[in-house]
């Protein structure tokens, strides 16, 4: 495998069946460990990129490759494969909430249990004890037996983390993981993820609409509009007049959006 071409997007087109274009002509090539942010407006495309790297959506046109192998056309074993090495988190946090807090990180490990014995809960040992290391690399290791719908939402957050870890995955996908969090919990989740990046190399992409925390947290920051990549640079690249005009090229905005974009001092956009 080459380090440098860990994943590549070839001229990736995605079209909804409605005719509406979610990518255009994307080419991205990202290094295996890096820690990349993509920032853009709502609808700009940044959920449909992420998506289409575990096939929760198929691109119209163009390639996708993980790791030397196009990924477009994956079925059966080699998609289930796909997306176990794949962990992905979540704005809402997607955890059972009336489930406890072990029984929803174990739930990282069902891709490498058989249908039945991971729904009558038949996990190892081994996979118990990780669940408590993956639990205390959060900071959560008191709260195994906790209900899920008694955590905060920093906590649940750092519970899918946690979960996310069990998958034992070379790339993690975080989709606007703090967008409904405080500026405090928000740091301890994107910590979570940096260690999880920086203590075993997985390759990290996460969607947010905080130029701060892009800047804060990325080795590389890309920019979607309107489905089209318009910005791409590592972080020592990255300068404040770039990101003061990362949109200003967008023209007016419909009310709703303005509100999100009014301050790209405050860094959010
Ligand atoms: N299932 C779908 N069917 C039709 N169009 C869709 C679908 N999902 C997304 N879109 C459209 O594709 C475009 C890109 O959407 P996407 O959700 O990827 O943007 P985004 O940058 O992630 O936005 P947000 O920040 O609001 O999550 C938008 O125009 C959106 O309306």
């Amino acid at each position: 495998m080459v380090a440098e071409n860990f994943i590549e997007f070839k001229d990736v087109g995605k079209v909804y069946p409605n005719g509406t274009v979610g990518l255009s002509h994307i080419n991205l090539t990202i290094p295996k460990g890096q820690f990349l942010v993509v920032v853009g407006l709502s609808g700009s495309g940044k959920s449909t990129l992420m998506r289409t790297l575990n096939r929760m959506h198929d691109i119209s046109s163009g390639d996708i490759m993980i790791d030397g192998q196009s990924i477009i056309n994956y079925k059966g074993k080699q998609l289930r494969n796909l997306r176990r090495k794949i962990g992905m988190i979540f704005q809402n946090f997607n955890l059972v909430k009336r489930s406890s807090v072990q029984r929803n990180v174990l739930s990282g490990r069902v891709g490498y249990y058989s249908t039945w014995r991971s729904a009558l809960g038949l996990f190892s040992q081994a996979d118990k004890q990780k669940t408590v290391e993956a639990l205390r690399r959060v900071g959560l290791g008191e709260k195994l037996y906790t209900r899920a719908d008694q955590l905060s939402g920093g906590q649940q957050q750092r519970v899918a983390v946690a979960r996310a870890f069990m998958q034992d995955p070379k790339i993690v996908l975080a989709d606007e993981p703090v967008a409904s969090l405080d500026p405090l919990t928000t740091d301890s989740v994107m910590n979570d993820l940096k260690k999880l990046n920086d203590d075993f190399g997985i390759t990290v992409i996460v969607n947010l609409h905080s130029l701060e925390l892009a800047r804060k947290y990325a080795d590389r920051i890309v920019g979607l509009r309107g489905g089209e990549l318009v910005y791409d640079k590592t972080i020592d690249q990255v300068t404040d007049t770039d990101l003061d005009n990362i949109y200003q090229s967008e023209g007016p905005e419909p009310e709703s959006e303005a509100i999100v974009m009014h301050s790209a001092t405050e860094g959010v956009i």
